[in-house]
């Protein structure tokens, strides 16, 4: 049996770091399995909770970063829910600091969860290009401010690690080599691990 004829038989959970990859890569994955004839649903958790807000990520940050944690805690226990008749297999990206809070974590303990674990340097060299992200903005975008990023990158990490280490059945290394290779590396991953399970 190839990749693509294999299925995804539960939800999976993709954590890490912001910049990591996990919108990117999650969509991809979708997108492949598609491309072969299997349904799969993509969901971001970002957009999710902009559906529900009826305001952007960067709007309710503006607000406070509770407002946004708050509706970030409503929208993974909706996305949980919601997903659980789910028959088609389904890759849900979450934001990078759902993990802070422990109501996530403990939902998050239950599922099958991914740790996509990207070194320092490469988020901060993504996060300075890509910019759009309210918890970092205050660096992003000004000349010569990449190392800046990696301390506050190195310094989110730290308080984080932990987190996504615990609440993950898998750790997958990406942005070592190429967004091709992380895309087969989690496309195996996932496979594997839903074989093991049923
Ligand atoms: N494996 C990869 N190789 C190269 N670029 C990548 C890779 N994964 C993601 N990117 C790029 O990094 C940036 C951040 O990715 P994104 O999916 O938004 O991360 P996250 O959702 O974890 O914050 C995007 O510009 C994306 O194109
Ligand atoms: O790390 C964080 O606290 C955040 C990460 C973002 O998602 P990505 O990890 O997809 O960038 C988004 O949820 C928000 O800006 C807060
Ligand atoms: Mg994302």
């Amino acid at each position: 049996m190839t990749l693509a004829e294999e299925s995804i038989t539960k939800p999976v959970f993709l954590v890490g770091m912001p910049a990591s990859g996990k919108t990117t890569l999650g969509l991809q994955v979708a997108l492949r399995l598609r491309k072969h004839g299997k349904p799969c649903v993509f969901i971001d958790l970002d957009q999710v909770i902009e559906d529900m807000a009826g305001s952007t990520v960067v709007e309710l940050f503006a607000e406070s970063e509770a407002v946004f944690r708050q509706i970030e805690q409503q929208a993974l226990q909706q996305v949980v829910e919601s997903t659980l008749d789910f028959s088609v297999p389904v890759v849900i990206a979450c934001g990078g600091g759902v993990v802070e809070c422990e109501a996530n974590r403990q939902i998050l303990r239950g599922q099958c969860c991914i740790y996509l674990d990207c070194a320092v340097p490469v988020l901060a060299k993504r996060a300075v290009q890509q910019g759009g992200r309210p918890l970092l903005s205050g660096i992003v975008g000004v000349a010569g401010n990449s190392q800046r990023m990696e301390a506050e990158m190195a310094s989110i990490l730290q308080r984080r690690r932990s987190y996504y280490e615990e609440v993950s059945e898998a750790v997958l290394e990406v942005g070592v080599d190429s967004l091709e290779k992380d895309v087969i590396n989690l496309l195996e991953l996932i496979s594997i691990m839903s074989k093991g399970r049923l």
